[in-house]
């Protein structure tokens, strides 16, 4: 039985799973950049900041030490945001050794040089097994052993079911897929029509506007995600369309929560600040944006959004853009694909 688990990152997602890892009875450590805030929680036995109210089991350590939690561990989590992975990996490479499986759960797509978080590990840590774990899940509901389901994806069949074995528990269940390309694009890209999601309640648009933004927002998820090379039956699973639902709808959902501040006329600087947490879609939807235009997808909800981000496009505008494209047929894509006509 794998014993020592290594979580890289205590914000709420991190120190949800580093609570769930240390219930089933495994040796974790969860290590963060704040050395006030270990103390902190130390003290509590609290994740104030990031995941109040849930009381840290007492078997679970926290340091500030990258080397104590990267050293001769057989498991690394790696649960910081997309921005930090690279650096944090850089200055924890030389404590990890070529055995220790990397499970990655951070929902990004690096900005400028576009790589998925599986490429990065496999920059800095070539010799290392990797998974995904992703699915619609936010902390607030693990931490409360709310029913909840996801999908652990790697290259490697005998990983893959490791880490299914390693987090199921009743409350937590874990599929497996092959498809690292398709899920680690699925949780990223959700992030991006959560926003718009978030708009269109903040703009007060009806229940209508969601499920067209959801439907039309899978679409183009899957347009991109086939052209990279997923496989787009794994956008109708729970790092999909699962997620995807999650995200737009909930009220935990710091993607939707930044999306209604936008829609309801701040700025992004404001409301990044009111949300007081990682809010990955606003990065993800610069390299998204990117990604669509060097594959030659068309995906104008993400336009529009990197619009209203990026070039101080006014949101009511955008709406209209959406409205008003050129008539075209709803299953275009898997018309052209299976080269089927009226
Ligand atoms: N929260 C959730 O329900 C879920 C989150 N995720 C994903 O998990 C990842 C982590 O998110 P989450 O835990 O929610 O984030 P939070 O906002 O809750 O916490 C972010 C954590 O990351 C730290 N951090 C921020 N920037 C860096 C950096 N450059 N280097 C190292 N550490 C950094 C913060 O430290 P500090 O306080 O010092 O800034 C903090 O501990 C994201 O990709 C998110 O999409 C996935 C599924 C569910
Ligand atoms: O990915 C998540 C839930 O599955 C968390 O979404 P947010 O980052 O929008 O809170």
């Amino acid at each position: 039985m794998t014993e020592k688990i290594g979580v890289i990152g205590g914000g709420s997602w991190g120190t949800a799973l580093a609570i769930l890892l240390s219930e089933k009875g495994y040796q974790v450590e969860m290590w963060l950049r704040d050395k006030l805030q270990v103390e902190e929680i130390e003290n509590s036995r609290e994740n104030k900041k990031y995941l109040p109210n849930v009381k840290l089991p007492s078997n679970l350590k926290v340091t500030n030490d990258l080397e104590k939690v990267s050293f001769n561990k057989d498991v690394i989590l790696l649960s910081v945001p997309t921005h930090g992975v690279r650096e944090t990996l850089y200055n924890c490479k030389r404590y990890i050794n070529k055995d220790q499986i990397i499970v990655n759960v951070a929902k990004g797509i690096e900005n400028d040089s576009l790589l998925r978080i599986s490429e990065i590990v496999k920059e800095i840590l070539p010799q290392n097994k990797y998974s995904i774990l992703s699915g619609p899940s936010h902390a607030e509901e693990v931490a409360k052993n709310m029913p909840t389901t996801v999908v652990s994806a790697s290259e490697d069949k005998t990983v893959a079911e490791f880490v299914q074995d390693l987090f199921i528990t009743p409350f937590f269940r874990v599929y497996t897929n092959p498809d690292v390309v398709g899920v680690e694009l699925g949780g990223s890209l959700k992030n991006v029509i959560a926003l718009g999601a978030g708009i269109s309640d903040g703009l007060e648009c009806g229940d209508n506007t969601k499920a067209a933004l959801m439907t039309r927002g899978i679409i183009e998820m899957a347009r991109l995600g086939e052209k990279m090379g997923a496989n787009t039956s794994t956008f109708a699973g729970l790092s999909g369309i699962g997620d995807l639902i999650v995200t737009c709808t909930s009220m935990h959902s710091r993607n939707r929560r930044a999306g209604i501040l936008i829609g309801e006329g701040k700025t992004l600087e404001q409301s990044i600040k009111t949300v007081g947490m990682v809010v990955e879609g606003i990065k993800t939807t610069k390299s998204a944006y990117e990604l669509a235009e060097k594959y030659g997808v068309i995906m104008p909800i993400t336009k529009e959004i990197y619009g209203v981000l990026y070039e101080g496009k006014d949101v009511k505008n955008s709406v209209i853009n959406l409205m008003l494209r050129d008539r075209k047929h709803e299953m275009e894509d898997v018309i052209i694909d299976k080269n089927i006509s009226w």
